[in-house]
């Protein structure tokens, strides 16, 4: 089977075309493909299927996607299926159209979080619509070196973005953070961040079903919306270890926009 690589800031991604829904993509398979050392290595599988070809029911806020042609099949780097990746929905966008998909640079693509709209620019970079933020109150989570408090956030997935005082790097993510099943029922993506200037912040994560990562787009419009009054416009410059994006925030949506690249194409041999 054909297979791309991408990533957008770091965020990296095997992309599997399956245009006619023809494959049944196992939990086992997703990890082996994102093994870094037995597989191809990734932080997770971006499968690209018609959406009117997928053997899955869209409701509630995905129900929007159903009049969207492409539909981004998000799975983890373990295996578990996500809502939304705004990364992921950029390097798919920009597959999209290399792959020769889609022509035009503006469209929707189908997520389980909804239908996401994408501008592909002309500078490289890639930019998405991400659909409302849900600030939902105070959270915490025990990381290797202590304990975090935060905000949970929906941006279609759940989030904890935590504001820290020191320099991020500071931060030990090396375990998976200990979070209160009752705050956070299926998981969550622990941020922890801080402002290094006004409008510019410094985040890392932690991904749910994928270990640190080095850059997580909704991760970013959490941390830009945990660091941002209520109720207030803004505009972040987020910088993680994988790179920069921007994030506008205007009237309880997201816009983030940051580089998405595709590195490879070829021939898989492991079974999927
Ligand atoms: N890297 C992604 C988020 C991927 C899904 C996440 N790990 C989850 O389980 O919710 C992004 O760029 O948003």
């Amino acid at each position: 089977m054909r297979f791309a690589k991408g990533h957008g800031t770091e965020n990296d991604f095997v992309i599997l075309p399956d245009p006619d829904g023809a494959l049944e993509l196992t939990a086992s398979a997703v990890a082996a493909l994102c093994d870094r050392r037995a597989g191809l290595g990734a932080d997770g599988v971006l499968r690209v299927v018609r959406t009117k070809a997928l053997d899955e029911r869209l409701d509630g806020a995905a129900a929007s996607s159903l009049g969207c042609e492409w539909f981004m099949d998000y799975r983890n780097a373990d295996g578990s299926v996500a809502e939304m990746c705004g990364n992921g929905v950029r390097v798919f966008a920009r597959y999209l159209l290399h792959a020769g998909l889609l022509a035009d640079g503006v469209f929707e693509v189908g997520t389980r979080a909804g239908a996401r709209r994408v501008t592909v620019e002309d500078d490289g970079d890639v930019t998405v619509d991400m659909g409302p933020v849900r600030v939902l109150g105070p959270g915490g989570a025990l990381l290797a070196d202590g304990a975090v408090r935060g905000e949970r956030i929906s941006v279609g997935n759940p989030h904890l973005a935590c504001r820290v005082e020191r320099p991020v790097a500071e931060v030990d993510l090396d375990r998976a953070p200990v979070l209160d099943p009752e705050e956070f029922p299926a998981g969550a993506n622990v941020e922890v961040f801080r402002e290094v200037e006004p409008g510019v912040l410094e985040m890392r994560v932690y991904e749910r079903g994928a270990a640190e990562t080095r850059s997580c787009g909704t991760g970013i419009v959490a941390a830009a919306a945990a660091a941002t009054a209520p109720g207030a416009d803004a505009e972040w410059t987020v910088r993680v270890p994988g790179g920069v994006c921007t994030v506008l925030l205007a009237a309880g949506a997201a816009r983030l926009r940051g580089p998405a690249v595709i590195v490879a194409e070829g021939e898989l041999l492991l079974p999927v």
